[in-house]
Formats: C-alpha cells, structure tokens, sequence
C-alpha cells in the first residue's frame, strides 16, 4: 500500500504547556500528525514549507532508506533546506516494522516542536514475535520532549555567541507527552483530566480538535493557572481494562533531556528497541535517551482505580517538574475510585549505576537474532572533548567540530563537485593521541571546524569506538546518545575510563548484541559499535542532543562514493548551492525511482 500526506509545515501559536507561544506546527497542530503504515508500505510526504524566514526538512528517523538517501531529511548532507513557499515530497519504504518518529533536521528545529509520531506495523513477511502478546491492543504511543519557553533561534544565538556572552540553553521548563505538559504544575491539569477520565460524566471541554468548548467552566475547575484556554496541555490519559495485557510505545525526541518513565504499581516487560527485538525482560521503569525508542508490554494486573504515569529527568542536575499522564482502568466501578496518593518517584538523576544497568540489560531477542559478522574491516575512534574555539564554545570528535557546507554532501558527490563544495583534502582524524586523559579537562582546548568526511567503501564492516571525556570544567563528563542515520548498528559493548583494545576488545559481545539506532555513551566512558557500510549514501552520525549538534557534535559517513554518481538522485532534492549552479552531469528528472527494499 501506499500512505499518502499532505503537509504544510508553519508558524503557529501554541501552549503545549499552558503557555502560549510560538512553534513549528504541521497543518495547524503540533506534535504532527501521527503516521501509521505497514513494513513493506510506500510512504509519501509532500512537505509544503509555509514558513516565511526559514528552510525546513524532516527526517525519519530510525527508516534506512535504503535506495532513497535522498529522502533521509538532512539539511546539508542528503539535500537542501526546502525553501520557504517550496514544495518536496518525501517517498521511501517503511522498511521493518517498530517504533519510529519523524523531526526537523535543519539549525534546532526540532526543538520548536516539529516532530511527529511514526509507526510502523508488522506484516506476514516481517512478524513481530511478540504480535499475539498483547490482548488489549495498542495503547497510544508516548512520543516525549523538552520544552523551553525561549525559542530555539535565542537558544542559537546564545550558543553561538562569544566568551561570557555564551549562554547555555539550560534546563526545559516543561517535560512533554505527546506534545502536552503542565509548566511548573504538577497537579493541577493534570489531577482535572484525572476526574474526567474516571468520571464521564464531567464533561470535556475540549472539542474533538482540542480546541476549548466551554473557557469559564474550565477556568473554575483549573486548580494551576489559566488552563482551559490551553487546553492543549491537557494531560494524556491512556485507558485499560483489568487483566488485559497492551503495548505501550514510547520514543524519545527531547532535546537535551534523559528521561525515565514509571507506571504506578505497574511492571513493563521491554519487547523492542529502535524498531528492533529484544530479548524481553521485565523492569519497573524505563530510561529513555534522546533519539531512543521502545515497546514494552504492560498487564493492567492491578485494582481497577486509576494510576500515574511519571516521567523524570535523569542524568543532568533536573530543575524541571515530572511530566504526568494517567493510566485510566475503564472498568473501575466509581465506588472503587480512591485518588491515588503522589505520582511515583523516578529515579535519583545522578544514579549513573541504575542508568548503565538498564541499558546492559538490553540484549538481542534470541529467537529472531542475527548475530553481527565476526570481525571489521575498520576501526574508526571518536574522542568527544567540549573545546573552545576563539571564545566560541564547541564539541569536537578528535578536535574537529563539524560543519556542514551549503552544497548538501549527497549532490556534490552526485555530480562530481564535492572538491569545490567541501574540504577534501583528507579524512577528520580516526584515533586521538595516546597520551590524551579522558578523565581530566583537554590540556589544549582549542579546536578546528571543518566539513570533512569519512569514506567508506560499499559492504565494508565498520567499528566505531565512541570516546567520552572529561568537559573543560574538571570533574565532569554529560552523556551523550548518539545516533546514526541509514542503518543500525550492533551495540557489542560499554565500558569505563579509556577504551583500550588490548584489555577490552576480547570481551566485546558478538552473540547477542541488541541491534540499535541510538547508543549512549556514559561520562567518562566508552561505548563501541559496529556497522556494514551497505547503504550507498551520505549519512550523519550525531550526538542527538540538539544543541550539541548545534555545536559541531558529530561526523559524516560517505558510502560507497562511485555508487553514489550512479543514484537516481531527484533534481529538486539536491539543486542548490553548487550543484544547482555548477552540475557537470544533467540533472535527473524530477520523477523520484520507486524505492527498492531493504537488501
Ligand atoms: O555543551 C554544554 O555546555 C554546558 C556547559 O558545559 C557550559 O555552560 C553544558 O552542560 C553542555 O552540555
């Protein structure tokens, strides 16, 4: 089948947390809409770019594109912005079923709320093993976010200034699910739309478009602020029936924040990750890092009332409230109804222990596991320093922060122009010296920027040892998600302090490492992946923490360079910059090839 949508992506006004402000909404709403296709199914975006002042493109992240790399969303390096007023239509194969999410991927869009939810269901050819598992259906998957209330172009400006007059972006105001939180208000909305859902005779006064019905009733009822005329920070309620088993889906597109979820009185059992099988095991709450996703199955095993859903920061110092959602038991008898007491705790943010045994834990499901080939062709280092360059704060990868020419990377080596459009005189650095600390600030902190790229030839089996330090300030190191675009990639092992193969190598796991998009790296830590370079294309690999990126935190993969002047690659995808003055080859019709499937 084929999905087909239209969207046009724009200004809005919006109070995602009670609080009206500006964001980039798609068809007059944010989040955007929710996708929902079939492994095997073609899905067609045409993006309409109603904004006036700026560029836009979307990523699907967690789809592999294969055969459409053009269609990846990368501003820069698979195509060029889309122009304000400029239409482009995304095609490409939902290719395995899981739990995905679309974003902007141009400056820090992603972080004005363009994003959306992208599920992909399983088919005959692609079974999910854990389908017949769950009795109770889907419950509404739980895409979550940060939100400041400044808007992402002071965030830049702030990150982009000099010397004192850096600012950091700082801690969200407000956690959100699905799009809705509660700004510095824990209960208030939240324990309203908890009376609702266990009570249908109150009213709604939100109409189906979740616009207000009835402003002055709501008003009353609003125990935290102006909240009916917001009526978009409603809290998300999830409805169950005792002794019936569900999927719950939860992705994560924050940008800064890592985040746990706990169900009150609840346990969930983690079936997939990142559109992946894992092998199922059972927790008490979830961590979830920016770019992650999961589905866990959750048995509604408890008296029928209803429960908290929390969700807390973890791994940075929070000052953000715990967002809220309900799990609602539908067949509750009002007698029965007993408010519960205070939403469960998630864990303490700085008990880095707790975070790095959940993420061990995660293996390949071993009934459907492909194990990953044996051994690589090539090793390839990426020491991750915070660095200043002339005043400017940056994150470097081997003391180089990356930046991103205005020929997209996918055109200029299309047509053959990529030593006009970008620095080719050499590959970025695969190794950082010997004698470099990881565990104290850089002894030189300056670094370079530069548009350089890795080259890897088509098929090749790639490991990549991600190297975290210390940051400028001693004693510190943050934890990165890093992300990579068009493939997945086997997590074989995590480590403290300095990888170093000799000692580590050999414990690497190359039987069940769990198959992933997204892979932290902890502070002072190590976290090594590998990769087949079998997707011809131009692909980030990024830290996933927006302003990170921002500041030059990731690398460019280029694979399989002579298969790349020989893609079908569409005119409008990648005509501009050089290519669109210079091209020595003609353009190729605007008339996308159908996208092949998956090798
Ligand atoms: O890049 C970052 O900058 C700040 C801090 O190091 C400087 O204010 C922070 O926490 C980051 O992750």
């Amino acid at each position: 089948a084929t999905i087909s949508e239209t969207w046009d992506v724009e200004y809005i006004m919006w109070a995602p947390d009670c609080q009206q402000r500006v964001m980039i909404g798609i068809n007059g709403r944010f989040p955007g809409p929710n996708i929902t296709a079939r492994a095997g199914d073609v899905i067609n975006v045409t993006v309409n770019n109603k904004m006036h002042t700026e560029g836009v493109v979307i990523h699907w992240h967690g789809i592999r594109q294969f055969g459409t790399p053009w269609a990846d969303g990368t501003a820069s390096i698979s195509q060029c912005a889309i122009n304000p007023g400029e239409t482009f239509v995304y095609s490409f194969v939902a290719d395995k079923p899981g739990t995905y999410f679309y974003h902007g991927h141009f400056g820090m869009q992603r972080a004005a709320g363009l994003y959306g939810s992208l599920i992909i269901e399983d088919s005959p050819e692609h079974p999910e093993p854990f389908r017949h598992q769950y009795d109770g259906g889907e419950l509404p998957m739980l895409l979550l976010s940060d939100w400041w209330h400044q808007n992402v172009y002071a965030q830049a400006a702030g990150l982009d200034s000099k010397d004192r007059h850096f600012q950091w972006i700082g801690e969200p105001q407000t956690i959100l699910i699905n799009g809705r939180g509660q700004f510095e208000c824990t209960l208030g909305p939240a324990r309203w739309n908890f009376e609702k859902a266990i009570d249908k005779n109150i009213q709604t006064c939100v109409d189906n478009q979740g616009s207000c019905k009835d402003e002055e009733r709501c008003l009353r009822r609003s125990e935290c602020g102006p909240y009916c005329p917001k009526s978009q920070c409603a809290a998300v309620v999830l409805d169950v029936r005792r002794g019936k088993t569900y999927r719950l889906r939860i992705a994560s597109t924050t940008s800064l924040s890592a985040l746990n979820v706990k169900i009150q009185g609840h346990k969930m059992t983690v079936v997939e990750a990142d559109g992946n099988h894992v092998e199922p095991f059972v927790v008490d709450d979830i961590d979830i890092y920016s770019g992650e996703s999961y589905s866990v199955l959750l048995k509604a095993d408890q008296r029928a009332t209803a429960y908290w859903i929390s969700v807390g920061v973890r791994g940075r110092h929070p000052k953000t409230l715990p967002a809220l959602a309900i799990l609602n038991y539908t067949d509750a008898p009002p007698s029965s109804f007993r408010w519960p007491t205070e939403p469960p705790v998630t864990p303490a943010w700085d008990d880095i222990k707790r975070s790095k045994n959940f993420t061990y834990r995660i293996k390949a499901r071993s009934d459907t596991n492909e194990p990953p080939p044996p051994a690589a062709d090539r090793q390839i280092v990426l020491l991750n320093t915070q660095n200043l360059m002339n005043g400017h704060y940056k994150w470097s990868i081997n003391n180089v922060s990356l930046s991103l020419p205005t020929t997209p990377y996918l055109g200029a080596f299309r047509h053959g122009l990529q030593h006009s459009a970008f620095d080719t005189s050499g590959e970025p650095p695969a190794t950082f010296p010997e004698d470099y600390n990881v565990m104290m600030p850089p002894v030189n902190n300056a670094t370079t920027v530069s548009s350089r790229v890795f080259m890897l030839k088509h098929g090749i089996v790639v490991d990549v040892v991600l190297q975290n330090a210390n940051m400028l300030k001693e004693q510190v190191s943050e934890t990165h998600p890093w992300h990579l675009h068009g493939h997945d990639f086997w997590v074989l092992g995590y480590g403290d302090g300095r990888y170093d193969p000799l000692k580590h190598a050999a414990a690497l796991n190359t039987v069940d490492p769990p198959l992933r998009n997204t892979a932290v790296v902890f502070p002072h830590g190590w976290t090594v992946l590998r990769f087949i370079a079998n997707n011809t294309g131009a692909w980030a690999f990024h830290c996933h923490i927006e302003p990170h990126l921002h500041m030059g935190m990731g690398v460019i993969f280029i694979e399989g360079e002579d298969k790349i002047r020989e893609l079908d690659v569409p005119k409008e995808a990648v005509a501009c910059g050089l290519v669109a003055r210079t091209a020595a080859v003609p353009l190729t019709p605007a008339t996308p090839k159908a996208p092949s499937p998956a090798p």
